[in-house]
């Protein structure tokens, strides 16, 4: 478990002073994969980088199983380190070595035998899906390619926590998509806590169990990405759940209709509901008739759900009754607008 207590990070001193990171406090469970989205100059890298201690807070604690990281001196730190891997945006290998040079980097720091790092080596390559590839050098190599060496050795001394630094930001939507399920395979069968930081909530949708938005070096709101991405509370959660649902196009609402016989409603469904004919059970019981402006069924993580923005056409009694009766089948009904 990785628990941050008071964590505050100021960079310079006086009139340059920026505060980047302000009071943090976080816990991250063993074996989840927890998300962190902000904008730029959120904090996210700053953050992500307390956990190793590869910037020191200014302030608050970093515990990492009941481990002080902050109170340890250089030789423990180390030792420590061992157990966090991390992997970087611009991957950081090292350009002059071949990819099973670069994944048996960590080993030999180690002090492996030249036996013990080739057999890991080959373990890993295989693990990571660069079967074939040992040879080759960075320069010889897709993004995702690379990225996959990244991965390879930061799981080189079996760490029990994987840091992602921005660690799809550079790649193609689709390459995206296969490095986020190495991690989550990763995560399953190695049980790794994985701890990533994005500006994209595409990628905490895919993989994350939880989520903290980050805003101006604060952290604004968190919990399960069931509950963040549904039930968006904070502006800066909005607008990041907007980079995968849209906003809401109210012009698609019928202004010459009746005043008054018009509600806009939002249903929430999840789990097993998303296959359920409920919609279509509930309404043809109740005679409005009604449109969809917005419509997304998709999945957060491997939970199937689905949002629809339906606008109800009737009288305000019926379109309550039409509330009522799907709220008794258990959909999450919330009235957007009467009128
Ligand atoms: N070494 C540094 N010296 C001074 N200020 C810094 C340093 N590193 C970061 N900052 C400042 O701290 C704040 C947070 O930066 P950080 O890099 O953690 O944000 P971020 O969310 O990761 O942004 P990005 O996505 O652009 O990398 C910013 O205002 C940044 O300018």
């Amino acid at each position: 478990m990785i628990q941050l207590k008071g964590i505050q990070k100021q960079y310079g001193t006086g009139a340059a002073q920026v505060t980047a990171l302000k009071h943090i406090d976080l816990t991250v469970n063993k074996g989840e994969i927890f998300g962190i989205i902000g904008h730029s100059g959120a904090g996210k890298s700053t953050l992500i980088r307390t956990i190793n201690l590869l910037e020191r807070p200014s302030a608050g604690q970093v515990l990492i199983d009941g481990v002080d990281m902050t109170a340890l001196g250089t030789g423990r730190l180390q030792e420590e380190r061992r157990t966090i891997g991390m992997i970087f945006q611009h991957f950081n290998l090292l350009t002059s070595d071949t990819v099973a040079e670069n994944i048996a980097f960590p080993l030999r720091l180690a002090g492996q035998s030249k036996a013990q790092v080739a057999a890991r080596v080959q373990e890993l390559i295989g693990l990571v899906g660069l079967d074939g590839h040992g040879d080759k050098y960075p320069s010889q190599l897709s993004g995702g390619q690379k990225q996959r060496v990244g991965i390879a050795r930061a799981l080189a001394t079996n760490p029990k926590v994987l840091l992602c630094d921005e660690a799809t930001s550079a790649l193609d939507p689709q390459t995206t998509q296969s490095i986020l399920s190495l991690l989550l395979s990763i995560n399953k069968e190695l049980q790794i806590t994985i701890v990533l930081i994005t500006h994209e909530m595409q990628v905490i949708r895919s993989i994350c169990d939880r989520v903290a938005v980050i805003d101006g070096g604060e952290i604004v709101e968190a919990g399960p990405v069931t509950d963040v991405f549904l039930k968006p509370q904070h502006p800066t959660t909005q607008e990041f759940v907007a980079q995968v649902e849209g906003n809401l196009n109210e012009s698609l609402t019928v202004k010459n209709y009746a005043a008054g016989e018009r509600t806009m409603i939002r249903i929430t469904y999840i789990g097993e509901q998303t296959y359920e004919p409920v919609l279509f059970e509930t309404m043809s019981g109740c005679n409005v008739p009604f449109v969809i402006l917005q419509g997304t069924v998709s999945r957060l993580k491997e939970t199937p759900y689905g949002q629809l923005v339906l606008e109800l056409r009737g009288a305000e009694p019926e379109a309550i009754r039409a509330v009522e009766l799907l709220r008794s089948r258990g959909l999450d009904v919330e009235v957007l607008r009467h009128g």
